[in-house]
C-alpha cells in the first residue's frame, strides 16, 4: 500500500495550463507518480466521468487512479471500462461508508484529516472503511485557498502519528519538503502545482521519487549479458553498480564465452525466460534504474520494450552494446531499429563512436561528428546522449552530454595510458544509473561516474588478468582506502555535503534581505551597508585564499587559489568603484569602518581553519563561499524568486549578474573537484574535520545574509 501512496499527483487544470491535464498526467506518471487524484470542484459528472476514461488510458496500470469526491463518475467510467480505483472525500463530501457500500472492499477510499477529532473519527468506523488519510495543509497553498491553518512538518508528525491508517502528506509540499514529510512518517507526498505547473513533468517527478528514496542504496537492476571474464557485461555491471552505492540486481538477456581477447560462442535464452526473469523481479522488489546492456536480437528488445512501459523507474540509461572492445558483434544486424525503438524508453543513451554512427545512420569520424550525431539522436528519442570518445586516437578522452538543443556538458581528461579498457562502456553506463538514482542530476552524475572510472582504469594494470584488453579494478577506490569507504568520495562531497546544506539553503531563501534583494524592495542603505561588510570580508577572504595557495600540494592548486585570492580582491575594488565611493550617495557612516560581528565571527572561523595548516580542512572551509552563493546567485539570476529579478530596471540587476557569472561557476565546481580530492585521500577524522569546516561555513553564511 505505502510505495502506491509515495507520490501522489492531485490535478489543477489551471496550473496545467495548455499542457492539460491528460498529458501533465502522463508525463507525471511516466516520471514515477504512484496515485492520481482528479480533483475538479467545477466539473460535472458526466464530464469527470470522461476524463477519468481518458486519465485510465493515459496512466494505462502504471500507477493508481481516484476521483475527488465524485462517486457517481467512478460508476459511470468504471461502466465504460476505464481502471478507476477509488475515490477520495473530504471532510464535507460523500459519507465513507456510502463509498466503500457503493465501491466494493477492493476499491481505494481516502479521506482529509486535519485535526484530531477527524483522527477519532477514522477509528471509530468499521476497520477497512478508509485507506489512507490527507492530512495538511502542510505549508500556505493557493491551490487550495480556504485552507486551515498550516501544520508544518512537525504539526504533519504529530497527526501522522495519531492516525490509525497511512497518513499522505498535502499542501504546499515542495521538493525540499519531501525528505523530512517521509522522515517525519507520511505515507507518501501529495503534489498539485509543484507537479501540474512544472516544466518537465516526467523530470520533476523523478526529482520528487529520488528525494523520497532519500539516502537507502538504490536498487539498479541490469538487463545486459554475461560475460564469464567477469570484466564487462553483468558481471562488470554488479561491480560498478556497488562500487558506486547502489544494490545491484540482474536480468541476464545472453551468455558469452568471453575473455579478454574476444567472444568464444553466445548462448541467447528465450525471450520468455528473459521476461521471467523480469517480472520475479518487479513483483518482488521496488526498482529505482535500470541499466540496458546487451540485448543480442531484436525479439530480447521487444520484450524489455513491453516490460518498460510497464515498469517505468525513475532512471533508464541504455548502453547501446553492438560491438565488444574485443570487435566481436553482440547485436544481430538486423535488430538495430529495435534498438532505436528502444532508446525512447530511456533517458540516456551512452552510444560509442561506432554505436552513435549506427543510431544516427551516418558515418562518425570526428568528435565533431560525435556531437552532431549525439544531438540528432536526442531529438529523435528524447533521451539525452553521452557521446564516448574512448575509441578517439586523442591525446585526450572526451564524453559530452547532450540533449535536443546541444552540449549540455563536455568532459575532457587526458587519455590514460592502459590496455585494461574492457567493459569501460559497461561499467560507465551502471555508475551513470547508480549516481543518478542517488540523486544527482545528469552532468554531476556524469561528472562522479568518470572521476570514478578514471580511478578504476588508473589501477587496472595491477589486476594482471588475461592476456588481451583486460578489465578495470571496479573497487580501487576502496582498496586503497583500506576498504573504509562505503561508496567514492566523490558522491559524499557533491550529493552528502551538499544535501547536509539544504537546510541552511532553505533558511537562507526565506530570509527577507534576500526576497527584498531579489524583488528589488531592499533599501538602498541597506543594501550598500551590506556591501561595504563584503568588501571588508573580501579583504580577509582574499588573505585566507592566498594561505591555501601556500599549502596547496600541486601547481594546479596553487595557482587556482592563488587567483581565486586575486578575484576576492577584484571583487572588492569593484564594489568600491560601483556602490561604495560618495559618487553612488552612499553617507560615510554607512561606510562602516570595521568587520561586524557577524563578518567577524565569519572570518575567525576561516582564520582558524588556515591556522591549522591543514590544506584540506582551509579549503573545505572556503568551498560554502564558492558554492552557496553560485547556486544562490544562479537561482536569483534565473527568476526563481521572481521574474523581477531578470528585470535589467531592476536596482540591483548588476550585482545579481555577477553571482550568475559563468566564469564563477567553473571556479565553483574546480573549488569542489580540489575538495572532493582532497577528501578522498583523507582518513575518516580528517574528513569528518572537513565537513565540520564546510558545515560551519555555510552556517556563517546564512548569518551573513540575515540582515
Ligand atoms: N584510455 C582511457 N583513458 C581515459 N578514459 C577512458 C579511456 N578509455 C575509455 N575511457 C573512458 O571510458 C568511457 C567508455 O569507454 P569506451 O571504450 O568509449 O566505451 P565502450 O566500452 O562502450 O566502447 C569513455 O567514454 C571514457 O570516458
Ligand atoms: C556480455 C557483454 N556485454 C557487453 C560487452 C561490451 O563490453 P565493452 O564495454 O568492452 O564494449 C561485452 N564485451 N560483453
Ligand atoms: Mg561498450
Amino acid at each position: 500500500m505505502n510505495a502506491a501512496l509515495s507520490l501522489y499527483l492531485v490535478t489543477d487544470a489551471a496550473a496545467c495550463g495548455d499542457r492539460g491535464v491528460i498529458d501533465t498526467v502522463r508525463e507525471a506518471v511516466a516520471g514515477g507518480v504512484t496515485i492520481v487524484q482528479l480533483r475538479d470542484k467545477h466539473a460535472t459528472d458526466a464530464e469527470s466521468a470522461d476524463l477519468l476514461v481518458e486519465l485510465s488510458a493515459a496512466i494505462d496500470g502504471r500507477a493508481m487512479l481516484v476521483v475527488n469526491d465524485r462517486l457517481d463518475a467512478v460508476q459511470q467510467a468504471r461502466a465504460r471500462g476505464a481502471r478507476v480505483d477509488g475515490v477520495h472525500l473530504g471532510q464535507s463530501d460523500a459519507a465513507v461508508q456510502r463509498a466503500r457500500e457503493l465501491l466494493g472492499p477492493d476499491a481505494l477510499i481516502g479521506l482529509t484529516a486535519n485535526t484530531p477529532a477527524h483522527l477519532d473519527a477514522v477509528r471509530a468506523l468499521p476497520a477497512g472503511t478508509v485507506d489512507y488519510v490527507g492530512v495538511g495543509v502542510i505549508r500556505p497553498t493557493s491551490t487550495k485557498p480556504d485552507h486551515p491553518p498550516a501544520l508544518g512538518i512537525d504539526g504533519f508528525a504529530a497527526l501522522a502519528a495519531a492516525s490509525p491508517v497511512p497518513a499522505v502528506a498535502i499542501g504546499g509540499v515542495g521538493i525540499t519538503d519531501v525528505a523530512e514529510l517521509r522522515d517525519a512518517g507520511a505515507a507518501g507526498v501529495a503534489v498539485v502545482s509543484a507537479l501540474c505547473a512544472a516544466e518537465d513533468p516526467r523530470a520533476t517527478a523523478r526529482d520528487f521519487r529520488r528525494q523520497w528514496r532519500g539516502q537507502r542504496p538504490p536498487r539498479v537492476l541490469s538487463i545486459a549479458g554475461s560475460d564469464a571474464s567477469g570484466g564487462a557485461g553483468i558481471q562488470a555491471d554488479l561491480k560498478s553498480i556497488a562500487a558506486n552505492g547502489g544494490y545491484g540486481m540482474t536480468a541476464i538477456t545472453a551468455l558469452t564465452a568471453q575473455n579478454t581477447q574476444g567472444v568464444r560462442d553466445v548462448h541467447v535464452p528465450s525471450a520468455e525466460f528473459l521476461r521471467a526473469q523480469l517480472d520475479a523481479i518487479a513483483d518482488d522488489i521496488e526498482i529505482d534504474a535500470v541499466k540496458i546492456g546487451m540485448l543480442a536480437n531484436a525479439d530480447i528488445i521487444r520484450t524489455v520494450g513491453e516490460w518498460l512501459t510497464q515498469h517505468r523507474p525513475g532512471t533508464v540509461v541504455l548502453d547501446p552494446v553492438m560491438v565488444a572492445t574485443s570487435g566481436d558483434r553482440l547485436l544481430d544486424a538486423d535488430a538495430e531499429q529495435a534498438l532505436l525503438d528502444l532508446a525512447s524508453h530511456a533517458d540516456l543513451l551512452t552510444p560509442n563512436l561506432s554505436e552513435l554512427a549506427v543510431l544516427a545512420g551516418h558515418p562518425v569520424q570526428s568528435w565533431g561528428d560525435a556531437l552532431t550525431a549525439a544531438q540528432e539522436i536526442a531529438a529523435r528519442t528524447g533521451a539525452l546522449v553521452l557521446a564516448k570518445g574512448g575509441h578517439l586516437a586523442f591525446a585526450e578522452a572526451p564524453d559530452a552530454l547532450v540533449g535536443r538543443d546541444g552540449v549540455i556538458a563536455e568532459y575532457t581528461a587526458e587519455r590514460i595510458e592502459t590496455t585494461s579498457t574492457h567493459g569501460t562502456g559497461c561499467s560507465l553506463s551502471s555508475a551513470l544509473a547508480t549516481a543518478h538514482a542517488r540523486g544527482m542530476d545528469w552532468p554531476q552524475a556524469v561528472h562522479s561516474s568518470r572521476q570514478w572510472l578514471r580511478e578504476s582504469l588508473r589501477a587496472a594494470g595491477a589486476l594482471e588478468v588475461g592476456r588481451g584488453s583486460g578489465p578495470i579494478s571496479h573497487f580501487a577506490g576502496l582498496w586503497k582506502r583500506g576498504g573504509l569507504a562505503t561508496r567514492p568520495i566523490a558522491a559524499d562531497v557533491r550529493v552528502d555535503w551538499w544535501n547536509s546544506t539544504a537546510s541552511v539553503r532553505r533558511d537562507i531563501d526565506a530570509l527577507p534581505f534576500i526576497r527584498a534583494l531579489a524583488d528589488g524592495t531592499l533599501e538602498r542603505e541597506r543594501f550598500l551597508s551590506y556591501l561595504a561588510q563584503d568588501a571588508l570580508y573580501l579583504r580577509e577572504y582574499a588573505r585566507v585564499m592566498a594561505e591555501a595557495a601556500r599549502l596547496a600540494p600541486t601547481a594546479a592548486e596553487q595557482a587556482f587559489w592563488a587567483q581565486s585570492a586575486q578575484g576576492a580582491i577584484a571583487g572588492e575594488l569593484e564594489l568600491h568603484a560601483s556602490w561604495l565611493t560618495p559618487s553612488t550617495g552612499i553617507s560615510a557612516d554607512t561606510f562602516a569602518a570595521e568587520p561586524s560581528a557577524v563578518a567577524t565571527a565569519y572570518l575567525d572561523h576561516l582564520r582558524a581553519a588556515a591556522f591549522t595548516g591543514d590544506y584540506a580542512v582551509l579549503i573545505a572551509a572556503v568551498l560554502p563561499c564558492f558554492w552557496l552563493y553560485t547556486d544562490l546567485g544562479v537561482r536569483l539570476h534565473a527568476g526563481e524568486f521572481g521574474a523581477h529579478a531578470l528585470d535589467p530596471d531592476h536596482p540591483f540587476a548588476s550585482w545579481l549578474a555577477t553571482y550568475a557569472d559563468p566564469a564563477f561557476a567553473i571556479a565553483t565546481e574546480q573549488a569542489i573537484e580540489y575538495v572532493t580530492a582532497a577528501a578522498a585521500v583523507a582518513d575518516e577524522a580528517r574528513r569528518e574535520r572537513m565537513h565540520r569546516a564546510f558545515a560551519v561555513a555555510a552556517e556563517h553564511e546564512r548569518a551573513f545574509f540575515d540582515l
